[in-house]
């Protein structure tokens, strides 16, 4: 059944303002992120793409404004919300004392996997994120490459219908940064819906489908990544996103 065309997250007017902070991180942000989409933030620093993604993954509140998940049409109850999304977050999101395989069973265990169908998954992202050969030794002595795919790992170990990825690559180098493109790929193509996170250009040209780019906490652009660089006779996603930000630093 082909479920693209659907749409999957509604944003609606979504602002949100740190208790901490005068200004708003996000202003009047609507999206609509459809399903099997790759779907990019994009932005310069502190535009507020990892505050949007916390919102959407449910770890911090909106101030004003809705969101909305649905299933082939169908709203997600507040339990499936929970269970049939993965996070895959910009800090390292596992224990450094412990292993691979007892990081994954740690985490599976907390979406309440069966014993069985958590040993085949592991041992499944193990293999696929070529990470065989050390799913015994202590991730703390992993390389930042490695780091990067155990904690992909864990974020997909319940096989999440919705993937959210802030900054997945990023410290990584050509090979683990390969191997987990063409990881996503494959999930995508299979039907998994995935919004991301990135900085590297080429990378989310390659990758993302439709994009929005965000500045000062508002929607700037918002589309097909082709259209959009038609649009605004930009030849590549970098041309696009100085044409639209700027030159000026974030500070
Ligand atoms: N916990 C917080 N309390 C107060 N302000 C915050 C908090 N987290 C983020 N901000 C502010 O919200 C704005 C958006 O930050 P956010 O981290 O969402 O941006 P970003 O686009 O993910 O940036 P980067 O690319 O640097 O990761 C920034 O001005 C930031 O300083």
């Amino acid at each position: 059944m082909d479920r693209t065309g659907q749409v999957c997250i509604a944003i609606r007017d979504v602002c949100k303002r740190y208790k901490s902070s005068q200004e708003d991180s996000l202003s009047d942000v609507s999206l609509d992120i459809m399903q099997s989409d790759v779907f990019g933030l994009l932005g310069p620093n502190g535009a507020g793409k990892t505050t949007l993604i916390s919102i959407l993954c449910g770890i911090i509140p909106v101030s004003s404004g809705k969101v909305q998940f649905f299933n082939n049409g169908a709203p997600y109850s507040n339990a499936e919300r929970k269970s049939r999304i993965g996070f895959v977050p910009q800090e390292y999101a596992f224990y450094q004392e412990l292993t691979p395989r007892q990081n994954l069973d740690y985490f599976g265990a907390m979406y309440n996997l069966p014993k069985k169908k958590l040993e085949m998954r592991r041992e499944h992202l193990l293999e696929v994120l070529g990470l065989e050969k050390a799913a015994d030794r202590k991730v703390g002595t992993f390389s930042g490459g490695m780091k990067r795919r155990v904690n992909l790992a864990i974020g997909i170990i319940h096989e999440p219908d919705i993937l959210f990825l802030d900054e997945p690559t990023v410290g990584v180098d050509v090979q683990s940064r390969n191997a987990i493109i063409r990881y996503l790929q494959q999930i995508n193509q299979a039907g998994t819906t995935i919004v991301y996170t990135s900085h590297h250009m080429s990378e989310a040209e390659e990758f993302c489908k439709n994009i929005a780019l965000i500045d000062h906490g508002r929607v700037i652009a918002a589309g097909g990544l082709q259209h959009l660089k038609t649009m605004h006779d930009a030849i590549s996603l970098q041309t696009l996103f100085i044409n639209l930000t700027g030159e000026e630093y974030r500070d």
